[in-house]
C-alpha cells in the first residue's frame, strides 16, 4: 500500500491529516464568557482541539501569542476557574463518519443529543464525549470489491442499507492505494474491519476535520434545478443543485417555514438541517414533525435522510461556530457518495453574531457593525463549499451540496454587513418582506428584490415543457407591470388607466394570489410539482389572452375583469394531482367561453 498522506493513518479507515500526540497539559490563566486561555501549551498548533478544566469542556485553540493558547470552548464555562488543567489532544476538530448518521440528532460538535425536555431544551452533559456514531449496530455490509482488485481514493469497496431509502457507500479513504486482500461482507459495526488494503484493515467509518473541504475529482457546470416544490422559487427564481441560496428576511417574515419546506419537499435525496441559534421551540417543532413526515419520492420517513444539527440560543455561542462547519462536512460526505445533498442554515445571522461574540472577547479590532474582519473571508469559505462535482475514485458518479442560509438582518435592514456579504457569494436571492407577511402573503418572498443567477431555463424547457421559459418571462414581466401599475393606482385610482392596463392589473392579481400564493400549512399545497406549476401558469396566460380578445372585441373592460369564472383560478391549486392537464384544459376552455359570451 502507497500512502500519500503525510502520514499513516493511526486507525482503520480514519483520514486527513496528520495525527500527533501530544502530552501537553496546560493551566487556565483566564476565562471570558467562551473564551479561554491557558500556558504550558507549547506544541499545541491552531485550531488543534483541547479539553478544559476538570470537566474536560471541549474548546478549540484560535489563537497562540507567545506561550499563550487561547481556546474557544464549545461547552458551558459556568463554574470554571484559574488554574484548572488544560488537557491538548494534538488534533483540530473532527467529524466522524459513517453509517449511521442519518435520522441523527447532534449539537454543533456531531456530539449526539439524547434527551429532549418538555419544555424543548436539547441537553448533553457537560465535558460529556459520547461516541459520535453508534458502535453496537451491525450494518450488512455488501462489498463491492474482490480479494485482488486494485483500489485508489474515493473509490467503491461496498455499501450499507442506511434505512429505507439510501444506500450507504463506503469509500476507499483518501491518502490509501492498493489491493484488495480480504473482504469481509455480512453484519459489521462501523469499526470493525470490512476490507483488507495490501493487508490493512479498513473500516466503515472516517474521521475528517471540519474546517477542511473534501476533496473532489472536478467541479461541473450548474445545471440541474434542485426543484424546491415552491413554485415562486422553481419559476421565477430557481435554485441549482450544487448553487447556493439565501434568505434574508425581517423578524416573523417566515424563515425557518421555509427553510422546512425546503428539507420536507426539495428534490434531495439527503438534507443536513442546521438549526443555528434559534429559538428551541422552532427546533422541537422540527423534531417532533419529521419523524411523523413521509419523504414525498420514496414514502419512507423523512427522517431517515435527514440529519438534524440543533444549536439552540441557548447553548453555547462558539458551539453555533462549529455547527456550520459539522454541517458542511456531513454533506460532502454524502455528496461523495454521489446524493445530491441539501443543507439548510437557519440562521446564519445567529452564527455570524457567534463570531462576533468570539472576536470581541479576543479583544480583536472590531470591523463594520462590529463584526470581525474576517466575516467575509468566513462567509466565503462556507458558500464555497457548495456545488456539484464529479466524485473521486470508481466507479464514476456525480454528487452536489446545495446551501440554502436563512439570514436575519436586525430590524429587516438588508444593509447589514451579513446580508450583504452572503449577497456576494450566493447565487440566489429570496428576500422576505415585511409587508408581504403583514398581508398573510406567504411565502412573502418580494418577486421584484429577488434574483437567482442560474440559467436552468434550458432543463425546464427539456424537461417540463418548451413553453416554460417564454411563460416564466411573460409571468417575470407581468409582475413588474403590475407593481409600476399599482403605484399609479395607488395615487389616481384605477380609472386612470387604460383597458388593456386593467387586463393586466387582472392578471397581475391572478399571478400573486393565484399562483404565487403558497401556504405550507395546506397539505393539498405545501408542495407544487414543476408539472402542475407550468399548467397553472399556462392557464393564468390564457386568461389573459381572452381578456384581451374580449376587449378587442368592445366588451366593457368592467365586465372582463369581473367575470365570475376568473374566481376559478384560485381553485387551481386545488386539483387533482393525477389529473392536473385535464383539469387546466377544462378551465381553459371555460374562461374561453365566458369571455366570449359576454
Ligand atoms: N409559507 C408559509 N405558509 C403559511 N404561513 C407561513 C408561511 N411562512 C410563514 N408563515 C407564517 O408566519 C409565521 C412566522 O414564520 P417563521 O417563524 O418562519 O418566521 P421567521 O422569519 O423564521 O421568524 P424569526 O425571525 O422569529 O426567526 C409562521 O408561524 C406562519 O404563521
Amino acid at each position: 500500500m502507497t500512502m500519500t498522506g503525510p502520514t499513516r493513518p493511526a486507525q482503520p479507515g480514519s483520514v486527513a491529516g496528520s495525527r500527533r500526540v501530544t502530552t501537553d497539559t496546560g493551566c487556565v490563566v483566564r476565562i471570558s464568557g467562551p473564551v479561554v486561555s491557558a500556558i504550558d501549551l507549547p506544541h499545541t498548533r491552531l485550531f488543534d482541539v483541547v479539553r478544559v478544566g476538570v470537566d474536560q469542556l471541549l474548546g478549540e485553540v484560535i489563537k497562540i501569542e507567545g506561550d499563550v493558547a487561547v481556546m474557544q470552548v464549545f461547552e458551558d464555562t459556568t463554574g470554571l476557574q484559574v488554574g484548572e488543567p488544560v488537557l491538548a489532544t494534538g488534533e483540530p476538530l473532527y467529524a466522524e463518519l459513517g453509517p449511521g448518521l442519518l435520522g441523527s440528532i447532534l449539537d454543533g460538535t456531531q456530539r449526539p443529543l439524547q434527551s429532549l425536555s418538555a419544555d424543548g431544551d436539547l441537553y448533553i452533559a457537560r465535558g460529556a464525549d459520547p461516541p459520535r456514531l453508534d458502535r453496537d449496530v451491525r450494518w450488512d455490509f455488501r462489498p463491492a470489491v474482490e480479494v485482488g482488485d486494485r483500489v485508489e481514493p474515493g473509490g467503491l469497496l461496498g455499501s450499507v442499507p442506511e434505512g429505507l431509502a439510501i444506500d450507504h457507500r463506503i469509500l476507499v479513504p483518501t491518502g490509501i492505494t492498493g489491493v484488495v486482500t480480504a473482504v469481509r461482507p455480512g453484519p459489521a459495526t462501523i469499526l470493525d474491519p470490512v476490507v483488507d488494503i495490501d493487508g490493512h484493515p479498513v473500516a466503515m467509518t472516517r474521521r475528517w476535520p471540519l474546517r477542511q473541504a473534501r476533496p473532489v475529482a472536478n467541479r461541473l457546470p450548474l445545471t440541474v434545478p434542485l426543484i424546491t416544490g415552491q413554485r415562486i422559487l422553481d419559476l421565477l427564481f430557481p435554485v441549482a443543485r450544487g448553487g447556493s441560496a439565501i434568505i434574508p428576511g425581517g423578524f416573523g417574515t417566515g424563515k425557518t417555514v421555509l427553510e422546512q419546506a425546503l428539507a420536507k419537499f426539495s428534490t434531495a435525496d439527503i438534507v443536513v438541517y442546521v438549526g443555528c441559534g434559534e429559538r428551541g421551540n422552532e427546533l422541537t417543532e422540527v423534531l417532533e414533525e419529521f419523524p411523523e413526515l413521509a419523504d414525498p419520492r420514496t414514502g419512507a420517513p423523512l427522517m431517515e435522510r435527514t440529519v438534524l444539527i440543533a444549536n439552540t440560543s441557548n447553548m453555547p455561542v462558539a458551539a453555533r461556530e462549529a455547527s456550520i462547519y459539522s454541517g458542511i462536512t456531513i454533506a460532502e460526505y454524502y455528496r461523495d457518495q454521489g446524493y445530491d445533498v441539501a443543507m439548510m442554515a437557519d440562521s446564519t445571522s445567529r452564527w455570524g453574531e457567534a463570531l462576533r461574540e468570539v472576536s470581541s472577547r479576543l479583544e480583536e479590532m472590531p470591523a463594520e457593525d462590529g463584526y470581525p474582519a474576517y466575516l467575509a473571508t468566513r462567509l466565503a469559505g462556507f458558500y464555497e463549499r457548495a456545488g456539484a462535482v464529479q466524485c473521486l475514485g470508481t466507479p464514476e458518479r456525480t454528487g452536489s451540496v446545495t446551501i440554502v442560509g436563512a439570514v436575519s438582518p436586525a430590524g429587516g435592514d438588508f444593509s447589514e454587513p451579513i446580508t450583504q456579504n452572503s449577497l456576494r457569494l450566493a447565487g440566489c436571492f429570496w428576500a422576505l418582506d415585511t409587508a408581504l407577511s403583514r398581508q398573510r402573503h406567504f411565502p412573502a418572498v418580494n418577486w421584484l428584490r429577488s434574483f437567482s443567477q442560474y440559467g436552468l431555463d434550458e432543463w425546464f424547457d427539456r424537461e417540463i415543457g418548451s413553453d416554460w421559459s417564454p411563460l416564466r418571462r411573460w409571468a417575470a414581466a407581468s409582475l413588474q407591470d403590475e407593481g409600476a401599475l399599482q403605484e399609479v393606482v395607488s395615487l389616481l385610482g384605477v380609472e386612470a388607466l387604460a383597458a388593456e392596463q386593467r387586463i393586466t392589473l387582472r392578471i397581475g392579481q391572478a399571478l400573486r394570489e393565484d399562483l404565487l400564493q403558497q401556504s405550507s400549512f395546506d397539505d393539498l399545497d405545501a408542495s407544487c410539482p414543476p408539472q402542475r406549476l407550468l399548467a397553472m401558469v399556462r392557464v393564468i396566460h390564457e386568461a389573459g389572452a381572452a381578456m384581451s380578445s374580449a376587449l378587442q372585441r368592445g366588451v366593457d373592460i368592467t365586465a372582463i375583469t369581473a367575470a365570475g369564472v376568473l374566481a376559478e383560478l384560485g381553485r387551481m391549486r386545488r386539483w387533482p394531482a393525477d389529473n392536473v392537464d385535464d383539469a387546466a384544459t377544462r378551465l381553459s376552455r371555460r374562461i374561453a367561453e365566458e369571455m366570449s359570451s359576454l
